[in-house]
């Protein structure tokens, strides 16, 4: 039977076939020998997989998965298990949604930067949606603007919302039907009161642990997925501060920042990391104001990182 995992802890599992039944899974051994060694959960939220219900007792709905199905994207998180290990956050998704704040607190250009870097390895579009509107004065305003002029110029979708007025959250619900939507964003910005506006019902901070997962379990702690009312589903990513950037090279990372793309072929070198090799395109770009400084100054800043992370 086919299912869909909507949560995992890492040892079990809430699976739900395409009829809408739902199941307590846990994965058979043999999966634990054959894991990937980098990565430290073999099945994450999203993940296509084939179970077999425990017959023994129906009405326990408890069921064993006997396998995976290939994963169209995934996207990860350095593992806080070991530094050179990575953590499926979530496989098979449409989009992300990152939600940012211009106030109380102040999402930094560089977390964006870095978000939207992991999510463009992955081949995952973005939607960045700016939240707390109503806090909003005519200097946040003006920053907002700002902000959204840079991202749209790149390509990606932004939206403001207040999800405590509730303005513009249809706008963000148009934009999720029908699609796996991965969502993000630091603590305090205002993600739970979003997903509470797309799930009535919801009410996030009181869901209860259930069955076999036992005391100790926070659900907060691991991603889950939920249906959404006018179709599609919604990831919510709780206690994931940043996504990895692990498996980045050096020198693929300008390739993650969308609008420097046209000009990589243009360096003199073609390994040119855009620092201060002579004849860069990227360089000479930003120089003329067709690329962000602020942008580069991300780029820089997340490419030392990954050279920290190599030596
Ligand atoms: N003024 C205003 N406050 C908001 C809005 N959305 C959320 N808040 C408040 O911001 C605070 C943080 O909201 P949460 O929904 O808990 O934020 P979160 O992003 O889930 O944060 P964590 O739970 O720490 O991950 C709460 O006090 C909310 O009431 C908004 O649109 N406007
Ligand atoms: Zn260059």
């Amino acid at each position: 039977m086919q299912a869909t995992v909507y949560k995992s802890t890492g040892s079990w599992y809430v699976v739900k076939t395409a009829t809408g039944e739902t199941f307590q899974a846990r994965m058979k051994g043999i999966f634990k020998k054959n894991e990937d060694i980098t990565s430290t959960n073999p099945i994450a939220v999203g993940d296509f997989v084939e179970i077999e219900p425990d017959d023994s007792d129906a009405s326990a709905k408890n069921a064993m998965i006997t396998g995976i199905g290939e994963r169209r994207n995934y996207i990860v998180r350095s593992s806080p298990h070991g530094k050179n290990k990575k953590h499926i956050v979530a496989a098979n998704l449409d989009q992300a949604v990152l939600v940012c704040t211009i106030k109380d607190p102040r999402t930094s250009l560089g977390f964006i930067d870095r978000f939207l870097v992991t999510a463009a390895a992955y081949h995952i579009p973005v939607i960045l949606v700016f939240n707390k509107k109503d806090l909003y004065r005519d200097k946040e305003m003006e920053k907002y603007e700002e902000v959204a002029a840079l991202y749209s110029s790149i390509g990606y979708r932004v939206m403001l919302v207040s999800a405590s007025t509730g303005e513009g959250v249809e706008e963000v619900k148009e934009a999720l039907k029908d699609k796996t939507t991965l969502m993000s964003g630091h603590s305090g910005v205002g993600k739970s009161s979003l997903i509470n506006d797309l799930l009535p019902g919801l009410d996030l901070k009181t869901t209860a642990v259930s069955g076999w997962s036992g005391k100790g379990l926070h659900t907060t702690t691991f991603a889950e997925m939920y249906d959404l009312p006018d179709g599609g589903q919604l990831i919510d990513t709780p206690g994931v501060r940043e996504f990895g950037i692990v498996d980045i090279p050096k020198t693929e990372l300008s390739h993650y920042f969308l609008e420097m793309q046209p000009y990589i072929s243009e360096c003199q070198f073609n390994n040119c990391l855009h620092l201060n090799e002579p004849g860069c395109a990227v360089k000479a770009a930003v120089e003329a104001g067709d690329i962000d400084v602020d942008r580069y100054v991300s780029y820089a800043a997340m490419l030392d990182t990954i050279q920290e992370e190599q030596y």
